[in-house]
């Protein structure tokens, strides 16, 4: 897929911002703060009506304006998309495909793929199991669009039932009716999160071998990756009764600590995903290199896993990464992108760019939220 034009206005901090693209690289290059991420921002919303930075519409707004909008041109395999999403400081975001309303933002998805890579993405190794578990979901959402759709109800159901159970632990004892909606939300529970686990446990099981084949070949064969998916609730087949069982078996299992925590502990909110670099847990020992290498070789397999399924080359954007790799990294990457999957960059300065990177690619200079 090709991304023809950008159009931000009110966004962040652009005004009225149109950007053609011209090459299968783009390099967006200008001091700190003056937009450049907000650009990849923009597309990364695109794709998966999500921004990795911010949780409120109204921060994506424009000082001083009340709505804000993207629009884009995408060129794909079997013909143009034009998409649109609205963000409003206070209101509900609306999308448009094709100049068409759409009732549901489901719909919206899956139309433009995009793998970003940013300096933020080494928390994956080294931060929260949040963070990996939102990683995996965002990466879920863009092959299978409808798993947005399962995660908001699973959420949903967890809120509800964190409610209970806070009430209950306030209250100190568990009435009839209590109990009768707990067991209602358990099976609620269970049913969703066996949903999304298996899901999770799919796209790993896709994942893992892409991931494990890169990094290979980044480390020089001198290591090897292995991702393994550690859910709260294990699974043993991807059989939906027999997970849903386990649900329901560790449920009744943890009852009275979940009644005196006045929380959830079973669930798919508790999973975690581990790496390993020749069996030694990279979160705890991997050095600044390896966490870099396997990050890098994460992107490239999400990459070709998009790819895959859905039948064309997602877009790639690097947000100020290339730079923090060394030559030999850099070269890998870019003989894994060539000129078969669009690139956004986006730097401070272009000294650090392979003299090939720079031949190859339109580059953009971004100063106070205007691009020339
Ligand atoms: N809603 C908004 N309205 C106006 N300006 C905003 C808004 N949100 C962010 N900005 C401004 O956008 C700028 C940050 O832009 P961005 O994050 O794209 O930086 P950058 O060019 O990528 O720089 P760096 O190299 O530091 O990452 C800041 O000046 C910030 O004040």
């Amino acid at each position: 897929m090709y991304l023809k034009t950008l159009h931000l206005r009110s966004f962040r901090n652009y005004q009225d911002q149109r950007v053609d693209f011209s090459a299968p690289k783009t390099i967006l290059v200008g001091n700190n703060a003056q937009g450049k991420s907000n650009l990849l921002e923009a597309v990364e919303l695109l794709a998966t009506l999500k921004s990795h930075r911010v949780g409120r519409d109204r921060d994506l707004v424009l000082e001083g304006a009340s709505a804000g909008q993207i629009t884009a041109t995408l060129e794909r395999k079997y013909g143009v998309a034009d998409l649109a999403l609205t963000v409003r400081t206070q209101g509900r975001r609306t999308v448009a495909l094709n100049q068409e309303n759409l009732k549901r933002q489901l719909d919206f998805l899956g139309v433009l793929n995009a793998v970003e890579f940013s300096s933020l993405d080494l928390d994956l190794v080294r931060g929260a199991p949040e963070r990996r578990r939102s990683w995996v979901d965002s990466l879920l959402i863009q092959i299978e669009p409808i798993y947005a759709h399962i995660l908001q109800q699973y959420n949903q159901v967890l809120k509800q039932r964190n409610a209970l159970l806070k009430e209950i632990k306030s209250e100190h004892s568990l009435s009839k009716s209590q109990d009768a909606q707990l067991t209602l939300w358990d099976v609620q529970l269970a049913t969703t999160g066996s949903r999304v686990t298996r899901r999770r446990a799919r796209v790993l099981k896709r994942l893992a071998p892409l991931a494990h084949n890169w990094h290979a070949s980044i480390s020089g064969k001198t290591e090897i990756l292995e991702i393994k998916y550690a859910p709260n609730v294990s699974l043993e087949d991807d059989d939906p009764e027999k997970v849903q069982q386990a649900f329901l078996d560790k449920i009744q299992q943890r009852r009275l600590p979940e009644q005196i925590h006045g929380t959830s502990l079973v669930g798919s909110h508790r999973d975690e995903v581990e790496f390993t670099i020749n069996q030694t847990p990279a979160r705890a020992y991997g050095s600044q290199g390896q966490q870099r290498t396997l990050v890098l070789a994460l992107k490239l397999a999400e990459l070709k896993l998009i790819e895959e399924v859905v039948g064309e080359p997602p877009l790639l954007l690097l947000d100020d990464v290339l730079a923090e790799l060394d030559p030999l990294r850099q070269n890998q990457l870019l003989d894994a992108i060539q000129d078969r999957f669009q690139t956004l960059i986006t730097t401070t300065h272009l000294g650090s760019f392979d003299a090939d990177w720079l031949k190859s690619s339109q580059i953009l200079s971004v100063q106070g939220g205007n691009i020339k």
